[in-house]
């Protein structure tokens, strides 16, 4: 069934990768409104990150559409994805160690741009603009000319964040962005991710098992199991949902998840 309403910014028609025998995503469809942030979830191996590789290009789905912009981009490679507004970041590490935190963001901003694989010694003023606004953003500013190898965990992630936000997206998809951070690195990042809401107009769609990282930033939730879709809806109602307790959140994340949305509720 289709749910395309006008302002649908990307969406997945039915879209399935399978590796040899293995059917990773399995006839997925989701829609995505633009302005939102939606948050995706499930157990390990649900296919929640193929999902973001499909639509950032990084591997071709085996069958099904996606649509961005109301373009087909199915089978865009990553470079041709990028400069039509799609960004994502990755559970692990993903910058030159070599390079300090400027030149990795520059080369973001770059990517794609040109038809050519090396910039000119001088990056384009609008480059130069876009990596300035992602390193201000994420609070990476005084670490500019630090190299990316020296960076802290937390460090690394608003790296990742930054040299996405730089591509000037449309849609950021960020995976796992508070995956392996402490309790207050959490609480930073959600801070972050509302100042990226407040401050560029970008859909964020992200990945995550941090209940608490879902509840303060979604507006909305799709949980994954065996590569297929089994909750769509607001977050409220998945402590609620008797399949999504059962292969995914357990008794006792359930209730602590609907104190969390009570005091969320509260608060709001
Ligand atoms: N390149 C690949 N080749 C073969 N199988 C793969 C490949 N990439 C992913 N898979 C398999 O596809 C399934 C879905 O993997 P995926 O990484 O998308 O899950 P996930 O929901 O992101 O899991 P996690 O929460 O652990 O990151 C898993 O069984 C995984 O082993």
């Amino acid at each position: 069934m289709r749910t395309e309403t006008d302002d649908t910014l990307l969406s997945c028609e039915n879209i399935v990768k399978r590796y040899g025998a293995l059917t990773a995503v399995d006839r997925l469809s989701l829609q995505v409104r633009a302005g939102e942030v939606l948050g995706i979830g499930g157990p390990n191996g649900a296919g929640k990150t193929t999902l973001f590789d499909m639509i950032s290009g990084v591997t071709k789905a085996t069958e099904g559409r996606i649509v961005f912009k109301s373009r087909d981009i199915t089978r865009l490679p990553p470079h041709k994805a990028s400069p039509q507004g799609l960004a994502r970041t990755f559970q692990l590490n993903a910058a030159f160690d070599s390079l300090s935190v400027e030149e990795n963001v520059l080369c973001s901003a770059y990517f794609g741009r040109a038809n050519i694989l090396f910039p000119q010694l001088r990056y384009p003023p609008a480059t130069r603009e876009a990596a300035r606004a992602a390193l201000s953003t994420t609070g990476l500013e005084a670490a500019h000319d630090r190299k990316a190898g020296s960076l802290t965990v937390l460090q690394r992630k608003q790296l990742m964040i930054a040299c996405a936000l730089a591509t000037r997206p449309s849609v950021l998809l960020l995976d796992e962005p508070v995956g392996g951070l402490n309790v207050a690195e959490i609480d930073q990042t959600i801070e972050m991710i509302d100042k990226v809401r407040n401050e560029w107009p970008v859909t964020i769609i992200l990945i995550e098992h941090v209940m608490r990282f879902l509840v303060a930033l979604c507006d909305r939730i799709v949980i994954m199991h065996h590569g297929r879709k089994i909750y769509e809806g607001p977050i409220s109602g998945l402590a609620g949902d008797r399949q999504v307790v059962e292969v995914y959140l357990g008794e006792g994340a359930a209730r602590r998840l609907r104190d969390a949305a009570e005091r969320q509720a509260c608060h709001a």
